[in-house]
């Protein structure tokens, strides 16, 4: 699911979107390849070209092909390998700009052999007027991919078309269309890492607010919600014969008295620090750690009951030594924990088991506290 860098550094954010415009680039031109030889098709046909000059053209058309097929090919990497990446748009850089240099070869073949007509010449403009728009307007991920296809494509027809003292009046034309193409591709360029920054703000956005969704605010492990829904998962899975788990339920005892004689803003403290020490007891990936609510936590435990409980008493014990450090104040805390492993025969679902290891809390409460009881 994680596949935005949300608050990441910027190592990570580069990578970010140098994969997003390496799959931008591939997608926008994977079968533009194919533009040229429908293109060349269309004026060879026009033309004639196929009987005053068969083997050029069946060369160029087969040059189109594989340039078309090439582009097609060059699938880019995994977004997440950066180096592969950036390989990809070095090699990227080259191939773009064969097409639009081999159309250019064949623009320059037909302005300058007699054998086409002005017919065909005008039609074969209109297509290099069209690609080069296409490039500026479409291709912009990397404005000098843009720029160099663009350029490719148009300067050479430009440069023999005001070579040529009968065109100077589409000379101009086609000149005054350049400097319109340089303005597009500055706009969509700038549109487009726009677009990207605005992609980026709103994954981070999601990405954040789905993890708050998960958080409990005041400790930052995980809230009921997602605590249920990985209960339930779990449950589900082990039903269908998946892996087992335990669940362990913990309770601070009289934390009351902890609000009553030191106030709230200790008793939050205290709820943290008391976090903090699960987190470490218990740490993931074996372990999920969420906060239920009040003054409980829930531990979803990936392995048998034996040693869950184990783990239970030792965290027990550890705190029911010592005294808890909490803002400058060294409180006497202990806890009382539920424990149990899922039996989908005994427990049926997710619930079943909740309910148990609930009754095995309570019982451990109504035993005497600072003690850890097992379910059935
Ligand atoms: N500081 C603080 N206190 C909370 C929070 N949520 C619940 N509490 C307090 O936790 C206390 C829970 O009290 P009780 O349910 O009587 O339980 P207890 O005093 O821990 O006693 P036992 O559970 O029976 O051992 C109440 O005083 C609540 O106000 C919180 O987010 N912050």
């Amino acid at each position: 699911m994680k596949t935005t860098p949300a608050l990441a550094g910027r190592e990570e954010l580069r990578a970010w979107r140098l994969s997003q415009v390496v799959r931008d680039t591939y997608d926008r031109s994977k079968f533009a390849g194919f533009l040229y030889l429908f293109g060349w098709a269309v004026v060879a046909w026009l033309a004639g070209a196929q009987d005053f000059a068969p083997m050029p053209t069946l060369a160029m058309a087969g040059g189109f092909l594989l340039l078309g097929v090439l582009r097609l090919r060059l699938r880019p990497p995994p977004p997440e390998d950066a180096d592969a990446n950036r390989r990809w748009l070095r090699h990227y850089a080259w191939v773009l700009p064969l097409a639009p240099l081999a159309w250019s070869g064949v623009q320059g073949w037909m302005l300058l052999d007699p054998r086409f007509s002005e017919q065909v010449r005008m039609v074969s403009l209109i297509a290099t007027i069209g690609y080069a728009t296409v490039f500026v307007n479409v291709y912009t991920t990397v404005r000098s991919f843009a720029a160099v296809g663009a350029g490719a494509l148009f300067l050479p027809a430009l440069a023999l078309l005001w070579s040529q003292p009968s065109q100077r009046a589409l000379a101009v034309a086609m000149s005054f269309y350049a400097l319109y193409l340089v303005g597009a591709l500055l706009r969509t360029h700038a549109e487009y890492r726009r677009r990207l920054d605005l992609d980026l703000a709103l994954r981070q956005q999601r990405d954040l607010y789905e993890g708050l969704s998960r958080t409990d605010a005041l400790t930052g492990v995980h809230n009921r919600r997602h605590f249920t829904a990985r209960l339930d998962a779990l449950a589900q899975a082990a039903g269908q014969g998946g892996p087992g788990f335990t669940l362990l339920i913990l309770d601070i005892d009289h934390f009351k008295h902890v609000n009553d004689r030191h106030g709230h803003a200790v008793g939050d403290a205290c709820l943290k620090a008391i976090a903090d020490r699960l987190q470490r007891a218990f740490p993931p990936p074996r372990a999920l750690l969420a906060r239920l609510g009040g003054e409980e936590f829930g531990v979803l435990f990936d392995g048998p009951e034996p040693e869950a409980r184990q783990a239970a008493e030792a965290f027990r014990h550890a705190l029911a030594s010592g005294l808890l450090d909490v803002e400058g104040q060294r409180l006497p805390v202990t806890v009382s924990i539920g424990v149990g492993g899922f039996d989908p025969v005994r427990h049926g679902d997710a619930d079943g088991l909740y309910r148990a290891v609930d009754a095995a809390l309570y019982a451990a409460k109504a035993d005497g506290r600072d003690r850890v009881a097992v379910g059935g």
